[in-house]
């Protein structure tokens, strides 16, 4: 007789509506190099997802093909249930529903924070403005840099400009935020101001996609984490599977390299 087995097991997060991206067996080619073989995954709403693994692994070329920067060479990638276009002007209105996060900022030398963030809501979205100056500040608060908006880029740290870049991407209003290894720049002092600010999104429920070298951030603030080998899916599952009790051995290899010990 079985009897009723308890279980502990907690859904997964948004796992009750559809999901917001559906990668169907991805793949990615430069040249004869296959840096993505046939990844199949999927993202549901406010959940905060990392993209651990190896270096080359795959984790940014797979964020690259999330927002169309890169062309697929198989499979597809579904936003809210439509494959992603592959005409430029379709391409470019996808976009702007996904912020983008790179490890170097990208921010424009010659304006300051304030106009950094509020440029993307004025020459893409149209507003005007004052407006657009209104959300800029509004979201440099949320950022905690209120102070620095007349600051260049120069004259601002690693890290604030990573919380810049983080206040522009928001500007947009995205859907889904990625963020491809956004303190891997940064001085050890000024990571825990970006990934603060990052769990706080998270917090609120921002859908976001995270490639990290960051165990403890994977550990304490996804809802799912992805590990990726040689351009595939080596394992994935909440955090407690991933960093307590990975399935693989190569999982446990890879996070033991790197002396993680939970
Ligand atoms: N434009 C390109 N041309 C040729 N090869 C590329 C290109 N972009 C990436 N690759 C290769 O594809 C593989 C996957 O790269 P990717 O940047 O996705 O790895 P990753 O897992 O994000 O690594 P890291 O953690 O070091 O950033 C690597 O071997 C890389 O050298």
């Amino acid at each position: 007789m079985n009897a009723a087995i308890p279980t502990t097991h907690q859904p997964r997060k948004g796992a009750d509506q559809p999901p917001v991206l559906v990668y169907e067996n991805v793949r990615k080619m430069y040249g004869d190099f296959v840096a993505l073989n046939g990844v199949s995954l999927q993202v549901n709403k406010g959940e905060v997802m990392c993209l651990i693994g190896p270096s080359g692994s795959g984790k940014s070329t797979l964020l690259r093909c999330t927002n169309a920067l890169e062309t697929l060479n198989g499979g597809r990638v579904l936003l809210d249930g439509v494959a992603l276009p592959t005409q430029e002007s379709e391409v470019r209105k996808v976009r702007q529903r996904m912020g983008m996060v790179f490890q170097s900022f990208e921010l424009f030398p010659h304006k300051s924070a304030l106009d950094n963030v509020a440029m993307g809501p004025i020459t893409v979205l149209g507003m005007n403005e004052a407006d657009a100056r209104v959300r800029a500040m509004a979201l440099l608060e949320k950022v905690g840099l209120a102070t620095k908006a007349g600051n260049f880029p120069a004259n601002l740290s690693g890290g604030q400009q990573q919380r810049v870049a983080i206040a522009r991407a928001l500007a947009m209003e995205p859907e889904v935020m990625l963020f491809d290894e956004p303190t891997s720049a940064l001085d050890p002092e000024t990571v825990g101001e970006v990934l603060d600010i990052m769990k706080k999104l998270a917090l609120e429920g921002m859908t976001m996609i995270v490639v990290t070298h960051e165990m403890s951030f994977a550990q304490r603030v996804a809802n799912w984490v992805v590990v990726f080998e040689n351009g595939a899916i080596l394992e994935e599952g909440p955090p407690t599977q991933i960093f307590d009790n990975p399935t693989k051995t190569r999982t446990r290899d890879f996070l033991g390299h790197l002396g993680w010990n939970g």
